[in-house]
């Protein structure tokens, strides 16, 4: 469950202007949602929220059932661990293979390469990589290294899967093959949000929506 409550935003180098402001929403456990609006809209900044990296300047929000302020700082990590995000720019280490990529957040959490191999070698089979394990991710194609960041964002189990413009640089088939991931990942039982500038995406796979102009939600439903 994401809860968004009198939400707003100013980064510290937004020279007071506001990127964020007056959002209200929840978002239900399993749910799936498109979070739209043109560019500039605001849909990463409440991505970042929801993934933690970036904290409200208002309002109240809770990510996972917990309320995010009154965490203590110690415990953030723990939370964190139980979202996945695909970003914009994928962000796959370069001097990692593929596998090495998947396997990374399960070594974090300690995890040995006898206990770690079956998960990493399904979530490459999974989006359909695993004869591309040994391959460097600046070898592998947009739409490769799409999915490549996507069983990264999903090895380690997330509750909830935030996904920003993750068919962005993609060709129509491309796409639909990672948007059918994501809901699967859905169907589940994750939460998952995507957010597009996309007017097609969400009219091909119809799902609850929030609609962000200029830093506010226009609607949701
Ligand atoms: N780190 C930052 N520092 C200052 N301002 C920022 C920062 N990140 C975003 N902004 C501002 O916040 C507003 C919303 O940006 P955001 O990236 O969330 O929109 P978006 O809808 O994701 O756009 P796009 O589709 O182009 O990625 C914009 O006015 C942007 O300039």
């Amino acid at each position: 469950m994401v809860r968004f409550t009198n939400i707003g935003l100013r980064y510290p180098e937004g020279r007071g202007q506001w990127a964020l402001s007056g959002l209200d929403f929840l978002l239900e456990t399993g749910s799936f949602t498109w979070l739209l609006g043109p560019s500039g809209a605001g849909k990463s900044s409440v991505l970042g929220l929801m993934h933690l990296a970036v904290r409200p300047t208002a309002g109240r929000m809770e990510v996972l059932g917990q309320d995010v302020a009154r965490m203590r700082r110690g415990a953030l990590p723990g939370l964190r661990r139980r979202i996945g995000v695909v970003f914009q720019d994928y962000r796959l280490l370069p001097h990692l293979n593929a596998y090495e990529n998947v396997a990374l957040p399960l070594r974090i959490q300690g995890l040995t390469e006898q206990r770690l191999r079956a998960d990493v070698t399904e979530m490459l089979r999974w989006v359909g990589l695993l004869e591309r394990a040994d391959a460097a991710p600046a070898s592998l194609s947009g739409g490769e290294q799409q999915r490549l960041a996507l069983a990264r964002a999903v090895v380690a189990r997330p509750a909830l899967l935030v996904a920003d413009e993750p068919t962005g640089n993609l060709d129509g088939a491309q796409a639909r093959r990672v948007i059918a991931l994501l809901r699967e990942m859905h169907r589940l039982g994750t939460t998952v949000v995507v957010a597009t500038h996309s007017e097609a995406l969400p009219e091909e796979y119809p799902a609850p929506a929030l609609r962000l102009e200029a830093g506010r939600l226009l609607s949701h439903g």
